[in-house]
């Protein structure tokens, strides 16, 4: 069996500066940490509601707030980071720390998947802290271009971390001693596909291009598309976007009218930026609909936004409709 190049040695020949690689290495130190407490689960109690609510008015569950606290502990004990903002905690917090980066994360994504034994997993972005001074919330409004890293841990029948640095988009699987080994050195998304994600239980609530993009895939070879579609949605980004980075795909999580006044659901600085960074490095593409994600300018910490991503050609399709 050939032997497979760890974080560190991959890290080691990475084109990027020596401190980005730190705090890589620290995040994902923390995650193997979280991949051993999700994976205990109710052995440990850690399963089930914590009675409390978050910022975004979500019920939270105990492993929101565990693993939040995990992430927040390893990065407060890195000098290089000024500072961090979570999904869970309403505001940032600064470590004492000057200059280097600031960590944005999705410390549990999937949730409502936890108590049911289904891939959940930590989301996060690393973008540079203001030189000198202690950084404030707008420092971290900072457009998805000026990430200097990001990825994705997915907890499922294999633990597994996918990071982009310097360019491309590698994948890591955890193995029984808890280190992250090279298993996928170049990830690229296919340009076509003919499978999307969406939840669909939300179809009566879209507006257009949407509802007419999902309506072409479900009429298949018959319909305007002229091929089948399949179908998946597993509720959990991480999971989904996996699939889609694996085989294609296209994800969509849109507008809907269940909630006008919110843009989408999902979040801008730790879903949506560092998610669209790695489909871009991988060679796809990530909209708001219409326009690339990495170009938004942000300006709220917990800013929602509409997502479409995945193989281009279908992204692209996605936005001339919303032209027409
Ligand atoms: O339950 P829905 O409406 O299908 O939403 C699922 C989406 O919500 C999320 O669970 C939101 O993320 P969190 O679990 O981190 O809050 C995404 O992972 C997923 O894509
Ligand atoms: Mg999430
Ligand atoms: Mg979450």
């Amino acid at each position: 069996m050939t032997t497979l190049t760890d974080l560190a040695g991959w890290l080691a020949n990475e084109p990027a500066s020596d401190d980005v690689k730190a705090v890589v290495a620290v995040v994902a130190g923390a995650c193997a940490e979280i991949s051993k407490v999700v994976a205990s689960g109710a052995i440990l109690g850690n399963l089930g509601a914590a009675g409390q609510v978050n910022v975004q008015d979500e019920e939270q569950k105990k492993l929101d707030i565990i693993t939040n606290d995990i992430l927040r502990d390893a990065l407060n004990g890195c000098p290089l980071v000024a500072g961090l903002a979570s999904e869970e905690l309403e505001v940032i917090e600064t470590t004492g720390a000057v200059g280097g980066f600031l960590v944005t994360f999705d410390p549990l994504d999937g949730s409502s998947n936890i108590d049911v034994n289904v891939s959940v997993g930590t989301i996060f972005s690393i973008l540079p802290a203001p030189a000198g001074v202690a950084p404030s919330e707008a420092d971290f409004l900072l457009p998805g271009r000026r990430q200097v890293a990001a990825g994705y841990a997915v907890y499922g029948p294999q633990t597994m971390l996918v990071l982009t640095l310097s360019q491309g988009v590698v994948a890591f699987t955890l193995d029984a001693d808890g280190a992250w080994l090279l298993t996928h050195g170049q990830v690229a998304i296919s340009a076509d596909t003919a499978e999307f994600a969406i939840n669909m239980s939300n179809q009566r609530h879209w507006a257009e291009p949407v509802r007419g993009y999902i309506d072409g895939c479900l009429q298949g070879k018959a319909g305007p598309r002229g091929k089948n579609f399949n179908m998946r949605w597993v509720a959990s980004m991480v999971a989904d976007v996996h699939r889609i980075l694996m085989r294609g795909g296209i994800f969509l999580y849109p507008w809907d009218a269940r909630e006008p006044d919110k843009p989408g659901k999902l979040r801008l600085l730790y879903e949506a930026n560092p998610m669209s960074l790695i489909v871009e490095r991988a060679g796809g593409r990530s909209t708001d609909g219409v326009n690339p994600i990495l170009d938004i300018q942000p300006t709220k910490l917990h800013q929602r936004v509409p997502v479409v991503l995945g193989s281009a050609n279908e992204v692209a399709l996605v936005a001339e409709m919303a032209a027409r």
